[in-house]
């Protein structure tokens, strides 16, 4: 249905709208393969069976995350397979591979990519980069994308509780004419609470920007600078934790999200009110150059050639773990291991 955004209108679908019945109707004669368990992996595959559809599981054997697979339930042989096995018998392939790792698995998938069969993918990185991905599918499958705008272990967590993590969905190509509803149908299947259309560039461009600014990058670096500040102003770790991070996380990011900004500053002093009124435009003003830049790097193609760079080392898993250290060991995380189990909550 047409909803309007503001002033925008857009194409969205809901629950409603394409029930599960229907989107199981749309896959009934699908195999569902599901390439890679990393984080998106088990989030989607577990949502589809729990929503009874026909999904099968790929994987390197031997690795760790093989051995999740098969503790989460998925059977060697049945459910369960190496990559290229999975590749043969999948009619819809869902490339949830690393982005990088896509690059080095895409050889196989493409041989298995015959005539009718759908390419799906959770980003939009793999097809708008590929200059340097390599990644051009054949003409006659459809190549769909439904990517949920959180976390698979979000996507897990909110399906259990019975609620839905958005995502956005879009089409690349239609070569079967069945694209649109093999899309839907899997953005449902997979739980998603609703899904909002784009195409893949957009995609991709929102959701590097997202991550490296507001949802990730910025929030740690906004955290960082208030937390040194009050340090170098006498404060203590717990005074500076709970003034940066804790209240934001526990009690008013919880407003937010509830019933937007407006409603949080609206339950808040008098004095806040009149200080974050103040201030939120110089913070918007002194960070706009950083996003205009960032956004620009995205844009260039220049953030998904350091990322293929980096993640396809051989030794990236043990630099990316020393780069978390040195976040997980700074003061003020430190500050925060002691907060968290200092919550009545947690104890
Ligand atoms: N992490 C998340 O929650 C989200 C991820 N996405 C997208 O979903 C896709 C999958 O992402 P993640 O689940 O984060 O991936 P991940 O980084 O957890 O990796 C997924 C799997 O790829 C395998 N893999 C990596 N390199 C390989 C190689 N060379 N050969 C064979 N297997 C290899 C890993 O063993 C792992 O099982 C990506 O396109 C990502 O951008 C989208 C939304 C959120
Ligand atoms: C979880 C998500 O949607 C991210 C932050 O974009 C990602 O993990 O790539
Ligand atoms: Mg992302
Ligand atoms: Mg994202």
């Amino acid at each position: 249905m047409k909803l309007k955004f503001g002033t925008v209108e857009e194409n969205v679908v809901t629950r409603e709208e394409f029930p599960l019945e229907k989107a199981k109707e749309v896959l009934k004669d699908e195999v569902i393969a599901v390439l890679g368990y990393g984080v998106q992996g088990p989030g989607q595959a577990l949502n589809l069976k729990d929503n009874g559809f026909n999904v099968i599981v790929g994987q390197r054997k031997g690795s760790k995350t093989w051995d999740k697979a098969v503790a989460d339930g998925w059977v060697p042989g049945e459910t369960l397979f190496e990559l290229e096995e999975a590749c043969e018998r999948g009619t819809i392939l869902q490339f949830l591979l690393s982005d990088a790792g896509q690059i080095a698995l895409w050889p196989t998938v493409k041989k298995h990519l015959t005539p009718g069969k759908a390419l799906y993918f959770s980003h939009g990185f793999g097809i708008t980069y590929k200059d340097q991905t390599g990644i051009e599918p054949p003409k006659d499958v459809d190549v769909i994308l439904v990517a949920p705008k959180g976390s698979g272990t979000s996507l897990r967590r909110m399906f259990v509780e019975g609620r839905g993590l958005n995502s956005s969905y879009a089409i690349y190509q239609d070569a079967t004419g069945k694209a649109r509803d093999r899309v839907v149908a899997l953005g449902i299947g997979v739980g998603s609470g609703y899904l909002f259309e784009t195409d893949f560039y957009k995609e991709v461009t929102s959701d590097l920007t997202g991550e490296r600014g507001t949802l990730m990058g910025a929030i740690q670096g906004i955290f960082a600078a208030q937390y040194e500040v009050l340090r170098a102003n006498g404060h203590s770790p717990s005074e500076a934790f709970n003034e940066t991070v804790e209240e934001l996380t526990q009690s008013l990011m919880p407003l937010v999200a509830e019933n937007g900004m407006d409603w949080m500053y609206a339950n808040c002093s008098t004095t806040a009110q009149r200080g974050a009124l103040d201030w939120w435009k110089p913070f918007r003003d002194a960070s706009k150059p950083v996003f205009e830049k960032l956004y620009n790097s995205v844009k260039t193609g220049k953030e998904a050639a350091k990322s293929i760079e980096s993640n396809s080392k051989s030794d990236y898993r043990a630099k990316l773990e020393e780069e978390l250290k040195e976040l997980r060991e700074s003061e003020m995380w430190q500050a925060g291991a002691v907060v968290r189990k200092l919550r009545p909550e947690n104890n």
